[in-house]
């Protein structure tokens, strides 16, 4: 298998095909490069998250993916096929701009969405009893959209995008405009697309849906992806930090203490070293400084997003908010 940036089953032969292999994608508007060589391999069955500030290139980036505006440079194959026109049955999309027809009631706006993209308008009228019972909204099935909430219709929306049950699901900011429950229901239905073997690709500036959900980020920039592959992988770019506390706070021992070690309080801080914490253990122990506690904490995406995309792209992120209605 050939690997592009960001592919995360390196190694395994046995590995699925990949869901979206894109390579050097550019678009440009006018003089503007919105999206400037991006390259993207999605495994199949991924949950994979598309990362960066306003304006960076997501929106561009996964409307090239979906064959909604093309390419000026690059590739992209999508479920195997070199245009995604060719695959828009298998695919679901929720647009970052929300709006469904506010007459129609929301079993037939899902079901419309779903034959827009192939399901026949009957079955699509059963299934879309059958999601709205599932997710909650049984009491709404012949509501017309304009007497839903802002957050139900665009749980109809969401709904509509999955449908005619496609192998691949792009969400476009979906978080965006939820309060904290549906966000955390968003969350579980995006696991359970994921548990049945839906790719599910969704853009975010809130870094901790990413970090709770996915296996792989791209994060994107200026329309230039600096980082693609797994969380694990980007968080690693910045070492663990060692948290120690001591009860003497005198001795030789002090001396293996890395050199960006700092006190705070009664806590010495610095980053794992490249060597590992036994060493520094076994010295401690040797010079008996009573180890009352020591901890070694992993960076969180959001220190990686930092370190990788740099303060001015990391300033437009949110790092956690549930309530996010940006
Ligand atoms: N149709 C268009 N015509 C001209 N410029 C565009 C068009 N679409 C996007 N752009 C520009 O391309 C850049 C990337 O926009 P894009 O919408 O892809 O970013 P984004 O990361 O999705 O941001 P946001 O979260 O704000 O939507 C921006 O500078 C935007 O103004």
């Amino acid at each position: 298998m050939t690997m592009a940036t960001g592919d995360f089953s390196a190694g395994t032969d046995t590995a699925p095909p990949l869901a979206i292999d894109a390579r050097g994608l550019v678009k440009r508007f006018d003089a503007a490069t919105a999206v400037d060589g991006v390259d993207l391999a999605i495994p199949t069955g991924a949950i994979y998250g598309i990362l960066g500030p306003n304006g960076a290139g997501k929106t561009t980036t996964l409307r090239m993916l979906l064959g909604i505006i093309d390419p000026d440079a690059g590739e992209r194959m999508v479920l195997g096929a070199s245009n995604p026109q060719d695959v828009a049955r298998f695919i679901g999309y929720l647009p970052e701009e929300r709006g469904l027809y506010p007459a129609m009631k929301a079993y037939e706006a899902i079901a419309f969405m779903g034959a827009l993209r192939g399901l026949p308008l009957k079955q699509g009228r059963e299934k879309a009893r059958e999601l709205l019972e599932s997710h909650g909204l049984g009491h709404a099935v012949e509501r017309q959209i304009r007497q839903l909430s802002k957050g139900m219709a665009q749980t109809v929306q969401l709904l509509g995008t999955l449908v005619h049950e496609p192998k691949l699901v792009v969400l476009d900011e979906p978080f965006s405009g939820l309060d904290a429950i549906n966000q955390g229901k968003l969350e579980v239905l995006i696991r359970g697309l994921a548990d049945k073997g839906t790719t599910v690709i969704f853009s975010t500036h809130v870094i901790a849906h990413a970090e709770r959900l996915c296996e792989g980020i791209a994060i994107i920039a200026g329309g230039k992806v600096p980082f693609a592959g797994r969380v694990d992988e980007a968080r690693d770019r910045i070492p663990a930090q060692v948290r120690l506390e001591t009860r003497r706070r005198e001795g030789g021992w002090l001396a293996a203490l890395p050199d960006d070690a700092r006190r705070l309080g009664d806590f010495w801080t610095f980053a794992l070293p490249e060597s590992g914490v036994e060493p520094l253990l076994k010295a401690l122990i040797e010079g008996e400084a009573g180890i009352l506690s020591l901890s070694i904490e992993r960076a969180g995406l959001h220190d990686a997003f930092v370190a990788i995309a740099g303060e001015a792209a990391a300033k437009d992120m949110v790092a956690n908010e549930p309530g996010d209605t940006a």
